[in-house]
């Protein structure tokens, strides 16, 4: 009824139709294309601010800000909404039916946001819908804040599933995180630019190695299990990487205009070099040299072979078969990266993103928050989860990129092909899933199609 919205935010209510475009760059003829509901505080909400309980979970890898996002569920409920029945889950999916929930107010998360991690734990597995919500409908707990990447948002749809097929009235309220920004849709994932930040010291620290060395090279292994976002953006902005290895452009070692080829020309030319791999990179072609374990972790996540380690040891064999004097150094500082606090323009973010999901699970919506094309917009689950962001090497970015390192491409016209129809088909919109599921409002029956999270 509103009642309970701050008159701080009064004047600054979002028209329940404003809409954000999916796509802002189109053609004359384009079609409308998919909107989703602007973020934002409303007029009319679906909570008095004494009904509210609220949990807040984060789960999967660690990632720059995730302490900012808590602190500022926990303030932004408290302050805007007067919401103080706040609890947290601890270590992630399982922490809501095997520990007790920690309650949580605004004093006691002040100062999070200058830490690294999360206070409240976060862990891989143990995502079991039918406890997790059986948890939720006991405690009375109404609004659930899930704080996590490709795998959280898909639990956090089987939740949701579970809770309109319960028919509770419940919010869930996905906040996107992944260092690897691989999340669809959204314009990036907080973090993000805090990693690419952190990355250049280990880059910096490469460059000094090779550089002090006869034929030095240094190598860093960033993350990036599928996407090599943060190895293109960290390598964009570093200007000492003579080459960028990402999962999502093949590249090949030996002969004419192989890796080990270009490797010799560059420490001919320049007696040093830089390379930075992306740790998804080239599994296909370690797989042919060592035998793939095919091991998975907690989440089912295939665990990666090193694919730093490896082309380590196949440029100094390279180099001896050669009878060429060279010295490579591999550093490794993926954990370094992502244990760090957030940077500035992260925290922005992360505050941002946090207000976003508050106002919409306030409002009754359930969907994942994000930031499409600079507007803060509710998507709905199936959205994110269905597909995965990566580098498009078709794309003018990583055309940027190979002009800035002057690498070859490594590619062959078949994979170029396979590129543009990999492209093709991603271009092409999810279905929809079965009727119902696609609504981005938890409860409120009355709700016609367009209170769907995309309009
Ligand atoms: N398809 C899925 N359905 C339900 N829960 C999932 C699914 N995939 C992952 N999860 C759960 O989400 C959590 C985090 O997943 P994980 O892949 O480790 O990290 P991230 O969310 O960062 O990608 C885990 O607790 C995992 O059990
Ligand atoms: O060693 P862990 O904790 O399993 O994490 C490794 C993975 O975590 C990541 O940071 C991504 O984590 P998420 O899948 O949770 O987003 C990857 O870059 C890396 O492959
Ligand atoms: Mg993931």
């Amino acid at each position: 009824t509103g009642t309970s919205v701050l008159i701080c935010i009064r004047q600054y209510f979002v028209d329940e139709d404003d809409t954000v475009p999916q796509k802002v760059v189109v053609q004359k003829n384009s079609r409308r294309g998919v909107h989703f509901r602007r973020a934002g505080p409303r007029q009319r909400v679906n909570f008095e601010s004494d009904e509210v309980k609220a949990c807040i979970v984060s789960c999967g890898g660690l990632c720059p800000g995730l302490n900012t996002v808590i602190r500022e569920l926990v303030c932004g409920l408290a302050h805007m909404y007067n919401v103080n029945n706040i609890f947290g889950i601890q270590n992630g999916y399982k922490g809501f039916y095997s520990s007790n929930y920690v309650a949580i107010t605004p004093k006691t998360v002040n100062d999070i946001h200058k830490r690294g991690g999360t206070v409240l734990g976060t862990s891989r597995g143990g995502h079991d819908t039918k406890k997790i919500v059986d948890n939720i409908q006991d405690r009375g707990i109404n609004q659930v804040y899930i704080i996590g990447g490709d795998g959280t948002q898909k639990g956090a749809y089987e939740i949701y599933k579970e809770i309109r097929k319960r028919g509770l009235k419940v919010a869930v309220a996905g906040v996107p995180k992944t260092i690897d920004n691989d999340i669809a849709i959204i314009d990036k994932s907080f973090g993000f630019d805090s990693a690419v930040e952190e990355a250049q010291r280990a880059i910096n620290s490469a460059h000094v190695e090779a550089c002090s060395a006869e034929n030095g090279i240094g190598l860093v292994k960033l993350m990036g299990r599928y996407s090599g976002f943060i190895a293109m953006y960290a390598t964009l902005a570093s200007r000492d990487v003579d080459c960028c290895l990402i999962p999502e452009s093949p590249f090949y070692m030996d002969g004419e205009g192989g890796l080990l080829q270009y490797v010799e020309r560059r420490l001919k030319e320049n007696k040093h070099m830089v390379i930075v791999v992306a740790e998804g990179a080239g599994q296909d072609i370690i797989a042919k040299s060592i035998p793939a374990s095919d091991q998975l972790d907690a989440s089912g996540n295939k665990l990666l072979l090193d694919i730093g380690l490896w082309l380590t040891h196949k440029i100094k064999d390279h180099f001896k078969s050669k009878k060429m004097e060279m010295t490579i150094k591999y550093i490794d500082p993926t954990y370094m990266i992502r244990a760090i606090p957030s940077n500035a323009a992260d925290n922005v973010y992360c505050t941002l993103l946090a207000h976003s999901a508050i106002h919409g699970a306030m409002a009754g919506y359930s969907f994942t928050v994000g930031m499409v094309n600079g507007r803060h917009a509710y998507i709905p689950f199936y959205r994110v989860t269905s597909t995965r962001n990566k580098v498009k090497i078709t794309d003018r970015m990583w055309a940027r990129l190979l002009s800035s390192t002057n690498q070859p491409s490594f590619l062959r016209q078949k994979d170029i092909d396979e590129a543009r129809e990999a492209d093709r088909l991603t271009n092409k919109p999810p279905l929809p899933p079965v009727a119902n599921q696609n609504v981005a409002k938890a409860f409120d029956q009355s709700a016609s199609a367009s209170s769907n999270g995309e309009i």
